[in-house]
């Protein structure tokens, strides 16, 4: 199918840094997952380039964009929304080209939401209140205390690879339209959107050092430096629960506000008296969207006994339905991000067979061939019979993989649902309201769907317990997070 060509091919993808690309120095290859060759390389910033990546943005706080009106402010968000919607084929040329995912998630997902999020932040930023107290004193005239919100200063934004553009701009735009400045270091594996991003912001006219981009990688690399800078004010970071960790010891060094959204371990819970296919249909995209390769994925599925066997066969056999392959031939599914994912993804498998699990369908690599044999494919996988404390019911896999168990009572599944050490999302399927009240409430996760997956309203909470995160972003949340509240009294 004729598609808009990757705009970098066999080129080095630039950094961005005070209003620059600057490409110089070492570079590192961009490997095409669904071929697994090379289609360009990337700029790797050394730490002179980090540091003037911060100095950039702690002098465009004292800026134009530091002395910007909010009405221009928002108009320039807007700008940035419009600019990536002028250029959506490329974006998605860019993002199918760095992770191999389908056309229908980059287009129908991943790239809108890009623009979206711009338009939505403006949008709450515009719209935002302060509060104001009237407070009584012991003279009796009393006196007015009101907050302002002012911006944090220097933002670090560390994104993943599996959502890149969607994720980046989730903490880009709420972070600039509190006016802040920021230094974003997106995955090594997904560098192309974010330089697309600055190319953006550059043609609409983003004050110098207001955005700034470095290439790298992260322990030892750009990522380590960025979040351990003494300059840096803030971080905002979207990864696994463990790079977690190690970004906070760097942040507390400096004592600076994080927010993070890390991993999961979703459960999806089925009743009896769901509608069956909505709950099929629903499950098939909770488990297989993006290749299973986003946070909220559902890899722990829990089904009432009597649909069990019924809903096994069915989603199996939906399962082998699913094309694999090229994402521009018609694929549902693609690749895994890389080589080195598929190996962890593998060696679950494996383990689950290990570990006395039925393979209902899937557990290997599929036996595709020509271009693709070189991709970091893997078969959408369906395990039965496994142990609640088996690894493979407790850790994080990442891949278009879920167990299936089936359950007995509302209690003992709202129980195993929650022994976990993650808490991000669950998804519930029952057409009793009550049940959805009383079951949703009991959930130990930041997001419930019921009778639904993934579906986003940038106004509401959104993030984390336990290992899943700390904080919340979106609407309020975020805006709340990237700006610093100072409270004025005046005495009257
Ligand atoms: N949202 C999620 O829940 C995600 C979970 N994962 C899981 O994490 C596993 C590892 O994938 P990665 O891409 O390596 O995720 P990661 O969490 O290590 O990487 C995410 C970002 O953090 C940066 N980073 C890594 N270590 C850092 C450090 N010490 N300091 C500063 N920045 C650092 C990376 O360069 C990248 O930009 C995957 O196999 C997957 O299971 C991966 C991506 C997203
Ligand atoms: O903000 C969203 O809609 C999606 C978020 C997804 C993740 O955070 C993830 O997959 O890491």
């Amino acid at each position: 199918m004729p598609h808009t060509p990757y705009p970098f091919a066999d080129r080095t993808l630039p950094n961005y840094v005070d209003g620059a690309f600057v490409a110089a120095g070492d570079t590192f290859p961009l490997i095409d997952p669904v071929t697994g060759r090379k289609i360009a390389g990337v700029a790797a910033a050394d730490r002179a380039l980090v540091d003037a990546a911060v100095a950039a943005a702690r002098r465009a706080l004292t800026g134009p964009w530091g002395r910007m009106a909010l009405a221009d402010r928002v108009a320039l968000l807007g700008r940035i929304a419009d600019a990536i919607e002028a250029r959506f084929d490329d974006f998605v040329a860019a993002e199918i080209a760095d992770t191999g995912k389908s056309l229908l998630q980059a287009t129908r997902v991943d790239i809108p939401r890009g623009a979206a999020n711009f338009r939505a932040f403006a949008a709450l930023a515009q719209a935002r209140s302060t509060q104001c107290f009237e407070s009584d004193t012991p003279d009796g005239l009393g006196a007015i205390n009101y907050s302002i919100a002012k911006p944090l200063g220097v933002v670090a934004v560390v994104s993943p690879w599996n959502l890149p553009l969607l994720l980046l701009t989730w903490k880009v735009a709420p972070a600039l339209s509190c006016g802040n400045t920021i230094v974003a270091k997106p995955s090594e594996e997904t560098p192309s959107t974010a330089t697309l991003l600055a190319e953006v912001m550059h043609e609409v006219g983003v004050p110098e050092g207001v955005f700034n981009l470095i290439h790298g990688f992260g322990a030892g690399s750009a990522g380590e430096w960025l979040v351990s800078h003494a300059d840096v004010d803030a971080i905002t970071f979207t990864g696994e629960s463990a790079t977690g960790t190690a970004i906070m010891r760097a942040a507390a060094e400096g004592v600076k506000p994080i927010s993070f959204e890390l991993g999961g371990k979703n459960a999806a819970i089925i009743f009896e008296d769901a509608d069956f296919e909505a709950a099929i249909a629903g499950t098939m995209r909770s488990v297989f969207s993006n290749c299973g390769q986003v946070c909220l994925c559902s890899e722990r599925v829990y089904v009432a006994r009597p649909i069990f066997d019924r809903f096994v066969a069915e989603l199996a056999t939906r399962a082998r339905a699913l094309k694999l392959g090229d994402p521009y031939a018609g694929a549902d599914m693609g690749p895994l991000i890389s080589a080195a994912h598929r190996e962890k993804v593998l060696g679950y498998y494996r383990l689950a067979v290990e570990e006395g699990a039925t393979i209902v369908t899937g557990g290997g690599v599929p036996d595709l061939v020509g271009d693709l044999a070189g991709g970091s494919f893997v078969e959408p996988t369906i395990l039965t019979g496994l142990a609640d404390d088996a690894r493979c019911v407790r850790e994080e896999i990442f891949g278009p993989v879920c167990h299936i168990a089936p359950f007995d009572s509302e209690e003992e599944v709202i129980a195993r649902a929650n022994d976990t050490r993650y808490g991000l999302a669950a998804a519930l399927w029952t057409s009793d309201v009550k049940r959805a009240h009383r079951v949703a409430r009991q959930m130990d996760v930041g997001i419930v769907w019921v009778n639904e997956w993934f579906l986003r309203d940038l106004r509401t909470p959104f993030g984390g317990t336990k290992l899943s995160g700390i904080g919340r972003e979106g609407g309020e949340h975020s805006l709340a997070f990237y700006s610093e509240p100072m409270n004025i009294c005046i005495k009257l």
